[in-house]
């Protein structure tokens, strides 16, 4: 039981005897050395653009000792043993009898990883250059369309895995995009698909159809419809090869729903949907930066995935953050993480890893099927800072929830625009918000600011508690020359691998999402309901009573 093991046990008794009590502020006044203690530094390689990556955590309710006592979760654990065993390919996915590799798709080493006794590589790599071969088609205008136009709108339909990663990428590296446009639908509500193909042209846009499993409800009826619009427009079957391709392994489906195998892209059942960027999927990202800026980015993650396996634990940055967040979840009672980057360009980053870490944790059997004893992973939410701050900020202030939080940011802007100035308010921003969070404002300081204003007797009173923030809110603070495509890779393999390191202390299975099949079960079950005749009984007095509104209300 994950409650009675030695690691745990130490970690609840510091946590009721000392760390329960602390204030930061008081930790930061004992210790001037503290930045120092509690920061890393990670050399970026590749080139020169992108720089030193800095991990401070020394924002947090913590000491040496509380982060001894972390780290020796996390061996009692076994997170290095699991941690090896993904990078060698063994099936830790128990569920589905699969292995977890997505780090073999940036693998840039190429060392051999074997899955069931074959290297993997050697179709990696294929892949890779035959997506080469078609993003320098279609970017270099020789991709035609069926009027012999070459192309200049891309549109990727997919959900979940197969939307949130290439519309986060594409966002967050808008500013190494070249002519091409990008869209995205995703939902099965017909208005995303009919507002993104509105003003576009058929005979220059090409539909990406992006399924691991080729039946997503959702996106192949969103298929479907984009293939209608491009046949309405060019009259002749042979126009959907010019303008489908398929991301998929299930190249059988790909086949009947009429894209050519040459216009298919596979990959393999070892890649998780929530980790398929860095496959095929990725494909539209390359369209949008370029395959050297794709393959930069899959750099990047590489040696995160080098540093992940190979760091000591005390230096090992997803292993930081993921024990971090382990502290306060089971220990403070967080419930939530909230991912604030400071960069307009990652405005997609929190609903990204919404999906990242709550498809992967949000699980409550272990891995050998028994009740969780422990809260397991939180709800993951965000919104790019200054926005938040002028929003949901007050409630992390002064609201009585535990809510950590990452605050991320570029040393530099891509816009530096009115002599840098808005990128130095930006910046002041973050920083005040980690210092106001931490440091908070106590009852004398508050007062004397009160009576700095001309405030005094009950007035003053009065206002006193409203003033005071109790502080001691963590933060971890992550700061990087400017957001490159090596910078992003890097960024999105150390959340992975903070997501990876938590499953493992929780003992959960992060690689599979029964729980979403339940409501896409029922779906296929009143689907039918809803367009035959009369009235429904079979459901529960709710959910018949909302189909029999819809039923009688929509118009024939
Ligand atoms: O790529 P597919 O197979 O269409 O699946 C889309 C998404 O649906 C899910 O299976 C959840 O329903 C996700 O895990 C996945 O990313």
């Amino acid at each position: 039981m994950t409650t009675d093991t030695p690691a745990w046990k130490a970690l609840q008794e510091h946590y009721d005897t000392k760390a329960s009590k602390w204030q930061m502020r008081d930790l930061f006044q004992a210790d001037p050395a503290r930045f120092e203690t509690f920061s890393r530094v990670l050399k970026q390689g590749g080139n020169n653009e992108n720089g030193d990556f800095l991990l401070d955590f020394s924002k947090n309710v913590i000491t040496d000792e509380t982060f001894k006592l972390l780290l020796a979760l996390a061996r009692e654990r076994g997170v290095e043993q699991m941690r090896d065993k993904m990078f060698k390919g063994d099936k830790i996915n128990i569920t589905e009898d699969r292995a977890v590799l997505h780090i073999a798709l940036r693998n840039r080493s190429n060392k051999p990883i074997l899955v069931d006794g074959v290297d993997v590589m050697p179709e990696v790599n294929d892949v890779l250059k035959r997506m080469r071969v078609f993003v320098d088609k279609v970017r270099s205008g020789e991709w035609k369309g069926f009027t012999g136009k070459a192309i200049t709108d891309v549109v990727n339909i997919g959900i979940g895995g197969s939307d949130l990663g290439p519309v986060m990428a594409t966002e967050a590296l808008k500013s190494y995009s070249s002519h091409l446009n990008v869209h995205f639908v995703s939902n099965i509500d017909g208005t995303h698909l009919a507002e993104a193909t509105k003003r576009l042209n058929p005979e220059t846009t090409i539909f990406v159809i992006a399924s691991k499993t080729f039946t997503t409800l959702e996106t192949i009826t969103n298929a479907n419809s984009a293939k209608e619009w491009i046949l309405a427009a060019a009259k002749d079957v042979s126009a959907v090869a010019k303008h489908f391709v398929a991301l998929s392994t299930a190249r059988p489906l790909v086949e009947k729903f009429g894209i050519d195998a040459n216009n298919m892209f596979p990959f393999w059942d070892w890649v998780g949907g929530r980790y398929s960027l860095w496959s095929a999927i990725g494909i539209t990202i390359a369209l949008y930066i370029g395959m050297d800026g794709f393959e930069e980015l899959l750099a990047g993650a590489h040696e995160m995935d080098n540093h992940f396996a190979t760091a000591p634990l005390e230096q090992n940055l997803p292993v930081i953050l993921g024990l971090l967040g382990v502290w306060y979840n089971n220990f403070f009672g967080a419930q939530t993480h909230a991912i604030l980057p400071y960069d307009q360009y990652m405005h997609r980053f929190a609903a990204y890893f919404q999906q990242g870490d709550m498809e992967s944790n949000g699980k409550s059997v272990t891995r050998d099927g028994k009740a969780v004893k422990t809260s397991t992973g939180p709800i993951v939410w965000g919104e790019p800072g200054t926005n938040g701050q002028h929003a949901f900020y007050q409630l992390i202030h002064q609201g009585t929830k535990v809510i950590p939080a990452d605050f991320i940011a570029p040393v530099e802007s891509q816009n530096p625009i009115a002599n840098n100035l808005h990128h130095v308010i930006l910046l002041a921003n973050f920083f005040a918000q980690t210092e106001a969070l931490m440091k908070g404002k106590t009852s004398d300081e508050a007062r004397k600011e009160l009576v700095a204003e001309k405030l005094s007797g009950d007035k003053l009173e009065a206002l006193l508690p409203h003033k005071v923030f109790a502080g001691n809110r963590p933060t971890n603070s992550i700061m990087f020359q400017k957001l490159t495509p090596h910078t992003l890779g890097l960024l999105l393999a150390l959340y992975e691998h903070k997501i990876f390191t938590q499953g493992i202390i929780w003992n959960i299975n992060s690689f599979d999402q029964w729980g979403v099949e339940l409501g896409k079960q029922l779906a296929k079950v009143i689907q039918p309901e809803l367009t035959a005749a009369g009235a429904v009984s079979s459901h529960d007095a709710s959910t018949n009573g909302l189909i029999n509104f819809f039923k009688t209300h929509a118009r024939k």
